[in-house]
């Protein structure tokens, strides 16, 4: 059915970008719970320095686990100020760029002209005048400190963890984010064990997870949420799961892009087709190769025919190999080619698999990396 052309899925399109802090973290209730643990509030009694480290793979939640965590702190304590620090933006991840951006938080001046040992004494005596306020540093993405591109980023560590020693009695703490826990093996000894071994990790988010956060994130972003069935938000996860390690980041795109489609058309809902016309656009698919193809014997050619054949009649993204096998012996059968037995299919499968033409992940998900064309057998057959 046609909706109105005012009426959208989409009323809060940002609410499903990366960059957006929800105000709830689905499954992600013990780690902040650690976190509080870790830093409590602001008081003397409990407000002594630490250094923790939190650690998972891309798309886990750590930034806005923390980003969360520090938007809680800051309200519940009028004198706490966080200082973010995100590596990657600032390009080169020396001294002088971290201790820039760090002084610029806390004192709103730049130091163009100073060296990072000065920048680093002018932090120090900012935190001195700012006796009353509660810092609490985040420092993400850490792993490039460790990195080849950086120029002595373990002397940040070791300068950042030993504040209390350099009279600053106003930082509760640092919290480094990084995605490999061996991020800490390239610091040097001293720096190693000033970082200490608090570990909050992050582990991947299983389907069932995904599934609550897709839900969840739609409840924010859509005029109704029965816009997101639930058949589709887990078809999005098991693509997520299958093609993008479980990152919530490319879940939460493919959701993005596919509403965007689904209200271009004035759909009333977000479908299957949507969401693999959105994963298609994010794959960056290319038309199948003829080249490639003359390399392929017949009966790779057979069961790639076959695979193209049920992903372009279908709505959703993939297929499975008992579908692959029916459709290949039909085709057989029609093009009067002798039936093939059921582990040459596989194997041709296989084939097409290690060539980068099929994504196969398990008997039950079959992808193509290629657009399905639309004459795929005259291309494939001929
Ligand atoms: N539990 C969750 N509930 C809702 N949204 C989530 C959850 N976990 C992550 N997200 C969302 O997924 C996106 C990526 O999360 P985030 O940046 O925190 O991951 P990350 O582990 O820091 O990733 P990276 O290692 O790539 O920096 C963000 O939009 C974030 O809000």
């Amino acid at each position: 059915m046609e909706k109105s052309k005012q009426a959208m899925i989409l009323r809060n399109p940002q609410a499903l970008s990366s960059k957006y802090i929800p105000r709830r973290l689905p499954h992600r209730d013990a780690q902040l719970r650690q976190l509080s643990i870790f830093f409590p509030g602001v008081e003397k009694s409990s407000a002594f320095f630490k250094s923790v480290q939190l650690i998972g793979s891309v798309g886990t939640g750590k930034t806005s686990t923390a980003l969360l965590f520090a938007k809680n702190l800051e309200k519940g304590f009028e004198t706490a100020r966080i200082i973010y620090v995100n590596l990657k933006m600032l390009g080169d991840p020396s001294p002088w760029t971290v201790y820039t951006s760090i002084l610029g938080q806390v004192s709103g001046r730049a130091s163009r002209s100073l060296s990072a040992g000065e920048v680093f004494e002018k932090i120090l005596d900012e935190f001195v005048k700012k006796k009353t306020t509660s810092f609490l540093f985040i420092v993400d993405e850490a792993d490039e400190l460790t990195s080849s591109r950086s120029l002595r980023g373990g002397r940040v560590v070791y300068n950042l963890t030993r504040l209390p020693e350099f009279g600053v009695e106003n930082v509760l703490g640092v919290v480094f984010i990084a995605r490999n826990e061996e991020w800490s093996r390239g610091l040097a000894p001293e720096e190693q064990s000033t970082l200490g071994s608090l570990i909050v990790r992050f582990p991947r988010y299983t389907l069932p997870q995904l599934v609550d956060i897709l839900l969840y994130r739609a409840s924010e972003a859509f005029s109704d949420q029965s816009a997101l069935p639930d058949t589709v938000a887990e078809h999005v996860a098991k693509i997520t799961i299958d093609l993008f390690e479980g990152d919530v980041r490319k879940a939460l795109d493919i959701l993005l892009y596919a509403s965007l489609i689904a209200d271009s058309e004035h759909s009333e809902k977000v479908t299957f087709s949507h969401v693999s016309r959105a994963l298609a656009q994010i794959l960056g698919r290319s038309s199948l190769d003829a080249d490639i193809v003359k390399t392929l014997k017949q009966l790779e050619r057979v069961v790639l025919a076959a695979t193209l054949e049920i992903l372009k009649n279908r709505e959703s993204s993939y297929t499975t190999e008992r579908e692959v096998i029916e459709n290949v012996q039909a085709l057989c059968e029609r093009l009067q080619l002798p039936e093939p037995r059921i582990e040459e299919i596989e194997a041709a499968l296989q084939r097409l698999h290690d060539l980068g033409i099929l994504r196969i992940s398990g008997p039950l998900r079959i992808y193509a990396e290629v657009v399905p064309i639309d004459d795929v057998r005259s291309l494939i057959l001929k």
